[in-house]
């Protein structure tokens, strides 16, 4: 037989029918309950070799011809099944309603472009602009720019979204007080570190902070020659890694003595490229990807062997570092030291304790010196000088309130700053109980639909903040005299409900003193070939955000 009759001679029923029939019972099973990736996976690669076999071994047709049909059938069976899902995600699904992109309506690849090119935030910004303040970004997810949905949001319990689950690492159930998905489980452990950030525990991490801010100084002091030009970017990071390594678990890669990123946070840095794609794609890839090794495998393993040494040895650096308080309490509340999730401890704390405060304290020195000729440079300097004559500002000092009442402008130009370039700018998942979601107008979000407010849109939205799109840190000091519109909730820099980030004290302590000290003991420049616009235009959002080297001439001051 020629090879066209081969393929005349196979009943359609077969090969249409079949895996018409095959796509309709799949879609109608996934309906019912999730689908397991992998099993749906080997299911189809199975079907195909064993429709090769028979078409081949057992009706005897040639290779060409069995290869040929099998690839029709399942042609036809992925034709129906994406069809068929298109379909009703766009047109039946119960959140067809509401406004937004066809292809993120249609499937949560769409976002891999904006995602790896790093731009969620300022295209959520635009959809807003274009659709209206609840937008559908996803086939069960919206994001929700009103202010007053947020405490329903993110303070009623709601439970985590599926993007939380690409931080899991090392065993999928060790999970970290940051993965954990449901707010009853999230409030348990959160009570286990809540010791560790309490203002008396604070009080005896202010030694090392202080030490560290005055090694990053003394060295920028040494490279200060008003010519050459120093990323102040990686200083920031050497700084910031170094005292959550060490308050953390009482170890450190010792970046400021060695002027160099260590391999493993390297690492981390690249893997973070791939963060916010990951977090969006379907739950089906990220189970099979899963079974592939893992980019942070080196930092999985500095933190699971640095627990382990921790555990054992006791806190080496510091007196009482943020461990033994996590242990204690763990021991208190009679939980078993469970290796794997202590080590999803330690990995989040170098992940949320560092980048967050470097990345901040970075984009206040860029828009000190970029605003208005440096006239917040030199306000904040007056500020500075009059309340400590002597240069001489200690941590001790930056916590106390006589003294933030004293440098209120200090604060707020890391909180202006941070309106502007949230750490973190993207929306945080959560997910609408069995009773849905009544937002502010009365509406209601259906049941298990994916929710998130947007950082980034809501902190630069006029309706918030009057020009939102200045660097104005006196909103944040004259915001009763101006008139000017100025809605606090709006700021959501550090989270907002029960999750809301721990270690905000902490990042306040290192961003006061380590800024109050650099404006005070040098000018800066902004090194010549870069320009701001450009600058700004490449922040990326890798779930925290990402800059381009932020190349400084330094000079000290007279
Ligand atoms: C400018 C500095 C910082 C910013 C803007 C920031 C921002 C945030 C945000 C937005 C969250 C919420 C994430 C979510 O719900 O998914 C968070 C959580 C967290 N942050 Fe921070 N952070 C900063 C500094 C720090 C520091 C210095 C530490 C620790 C040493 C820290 C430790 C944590 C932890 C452990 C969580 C998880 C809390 C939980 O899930 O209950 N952060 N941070």
């Amino acid at each position: 037989m020629t090879l066209l009759a081969d393929l005349e001679a196979q009943s359609w029923q077969v090969t249409t029918l079949l895996p018409i029939t095959l796509a309709i019972a799949t879609w109608l099973s996934a309906q019912i309950s999730e689908p397991n990736a992998l099993y749906i996976t080997l299911a189809f690669v199975g079907g195909n070799v064993a429709s090769f076999l028979i078409y081949h071994v057992q009706e005897g047709l040639g290779i060409f011809a069995s290869a040929f049909l099998t690839s029709r059938i399942a042609a036809t069976y992925l034709f129906t099944v994406f069809g068929i899902i298109g379909v009703y995600r766009v047109y039946f699904h119960r959140l067809s309603q509401f406004p937004g992109p066809t292809s993120l309506a249609l499937s949560k690849w769409s976002s891999m472009s904006f995602d790896l090119a790093g731009s969620r935030p300022v295209y959520m910004q635009q959809l807003h602009r274009q659709y209206g303040d609840v937008v559908r970004i996803g086939p069960r997810e919206l994001s929700i720019n009103i202010v007053g949905a947020i405490s329903a949001i993110y303070a009623t319990g709601l439970q985590k979204g599926p993007w939380y689950e690409c931080l899991a690492i090392t065993r999928k159930e060790a999970r970290s007080l940051h993965t954990l998905k449901t707010m009853k489980a999230h409030n348990e452990r959160r009570r286990q570190w809540d010791g560790a950030f309490r203002s008396s525990a604070l009080k005896g991490y202010e030694l090392n902070v202080q030490r560290n801010v005055e090694k990053a100084i003394d060295a920028l002091l040494d490279k200060a020659d008003g010519k050459t030009t120093q990323d102040i970017g990686h200083w920031l990071d050497w700084l910031t890694m170094d005292i959550v390594t060490e308050l953390g678990v009482g170890r450190s890669f010792h970046m400021l003595d060695t002027a160099n990123t260590a391999k493993e946070i390297e690492l981390i840095q690249e893997s973070l490229a791939v963060l916010m794609p990951m977090g969006n794609v379907a739950g089906y890839i990220r189970d099979i990807l899963a079974y592939l090794p893992s980019p942070t495998a080196a930092i999985e393993s500095w933190c699971r062997e640095t627990v382990r040494q921790r555990i054992r040895d006791g806190p080496a650096l510091v007196e009482q570092d943020i461990f033994s308080y996590i242990l204690g309490e763990r021991q208190a509340q009679g939980d078993r030291i469970d290796l794997d999730e202590l080590t999803a401890e330690a990995f989040l704390l170098l992940g949320a304790g560092s980048d967050t405060a470097g990345n901040a304290m970075g984009l206040v020195i860029f828009n000190l010196i970029t605003t208005d000729s440096g006239r917040c440079w030199q306000k904040l300097r007056k500020e500075l000088d009059t309340a400590f004559p002597q240069r001489d500002i200690s941590a001790s000092d930056v916590g106390s309130y006589e003294t933030q009442r004293r440098l209120s402008y200090l604060t707020a130009c890391i909180d202006e700053s941070l309106r502007l370039y949230p750490s973190v700018p993207s929306g945080l998942q959560r997910v609408t109980s069995p009773a849905g979601l009544k937002l502010p107008d009365g509406s209601i979000i259906p049941p298990g639909v994916i929710i998130s407010t947007p950082t980034y849109t809501m902190q630069r939205d006029p309706r918030n903040f009057t020009d939102p799109e200045l660097y104005r840190p006196e909103r944040w000091i004259e915001q009763d005299k101006t008139g000017d519109v100025f809605t606090a909730s709006a700021f959501t820099a550090f989270g907002a409900g029960p999750t809301q980030c721990i270690g905000k004290q902490l990042g306040y302590m290192e961003m006061r003193l380590f800024l109050a000290r650099f404006v005070q003991n040098f000018d800066v420049n902004l090194a010549p070939h870069i320009d701001p616009d450009t600058f700004r235009n490449n922040i990326k959002d890798r779930f925290v955000i990402f800059k381009d080297p932020l190349q400084l001439i330094l000079s000290k001051r007279n």
